[in-house]
């Protein structure tokens, strides 16, 4: 388990990350995701120990990363798939990290095993593709058999084959009770492989749900009514509330609600005598309901118009 208490780090005026209080539990995937710029590439840094908080704290079972006597047992982590000596072969970059944590060397061999990379073992790091390396940087992290495992953006770089190949691994690295921390800034790809979602924005906390119950609160159809009187717009508001539905929001001559049919929400509106000058639903994907959730947290986001 991974545990954030109120976690900062600011670089020079930059806050990267602000405030992050959230726990990451064991036997389960879960998606940390976030638009370009909001902070997990550095929170994941801050958990492995390769960027000091500014203040606040990263606890990996109990303990900060610079605490545990042997990292790599306990954390594995891909963070830059690149970031390998090119010139080493992939079997000779396991063992030199297999040797510096007392890792057996049979491992190496196992996790090459595991991310289908034997056939490989012997080629230099610098002649393989992206995809390769992500691989590789997968093996690294399994290579001691840890409990937490943390990956950014492990899906980069892999065709079809390979992204499904990853879904399917974080899984059942999950079923055997690992912690499982993905980042990505895809909610597509984290609907697909995560149990739970951790939503960032600007470095801050927007959402930390299991998937289902993200998706549940968020997406649905909404119902847009517009009427021309102002007091039919209280009553009708009214009226939806006590039928069990939800308002969202509430105008002058609009009306926007949801956990309530359109059709239902017509006949409200005749039982209470009003003139309509609109009905209509429209549905809300996940991916819209997440771009809504992170619209004011991104960073580099093109502004409309
Ligand atoms: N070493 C650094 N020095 C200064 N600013 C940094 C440094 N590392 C990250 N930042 C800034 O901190 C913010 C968060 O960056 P971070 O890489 O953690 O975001 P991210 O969510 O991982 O984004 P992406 O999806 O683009 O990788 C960004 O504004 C980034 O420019």
């Amino acid at each position: 388990m991974i545990a954030l208490r109120a976690l900062t780090k600011k670089f020079g005026d930059k806050v990267a990350v602000d405030d992050l209080t959230v726990d990451i539990p064991a036997g389960r995937v879960t998606g940390f995701l976030g638009p370009n710029g909001a902070g997990k590439s550095t929170t994941l840094r801050m958990i492995v120990g390769l960027d000091r908080p500014t203040s606040g704290t990263a606890h990996v079972n109990g303990r900060p990363y610079p605490a545990l006597p042997h990292p790599l047992r306990e954390v594995g982590a891909l963070l830059d798939a690149k970031a390998v000596h090119p010139g080493r072969t992939a079997a000779k970059h396991l063992l030199a990290m297999a040797r510096s944590n007392g890792i057996p060397a049979r491992r190496v061999d196992e996790v090459l095993a595991a991310v289908g990379l034997t056939d490989v073992a012997g080629k230099r790091v610098g002649t393989f593709s992206l995809g390769m390396a992500q691989r590789l940087g997968i093996a690294g992290a399994l290579l001691g058999d840890p409990p937490v495992l943390l990956f950014d953006e492990p899906v980069n770089g892999l065709d079809l084959d390979g992204v499904r190949w990853i879904r399917g691994l974080m899984r059942s690295l999950a079923d055997e009770g690992r912690t499982v921390l993905v980042s990505s800034h895809l909610m597509s790809e984290m609907q697909l492989t995560a149990h739970r979602l951790v939503i960032i924005g600007r470095g801050r906390l927007l959402a930390d749900a299991p998937v289902a119950e993200f998706i549940r609160d968020t997406t649905g159809e909404t119902v847009h009514v517009r009427l021309p009187e102002p007091a039919d717009v209280a009553e009708l508001a009214a009226r939806v509330v006590a039928a069990g539905g939800t308002v969202l929001r509430g105008g002058h001559d609009e009306l926007v609600v949801a956990g309530i049919a359109v059709q239902r929400v017509g006949d409200l509106a005749h039982e209470i005598g009003a003139r309509l000058h609109g009905l209509s639903a429209t549905s809300r994907s996940l991916e819209e309901a997440y771009l809504e959730l992170t619209e004011n947290a991104v960073e580099y986001g093109v502004a409309a118009r």
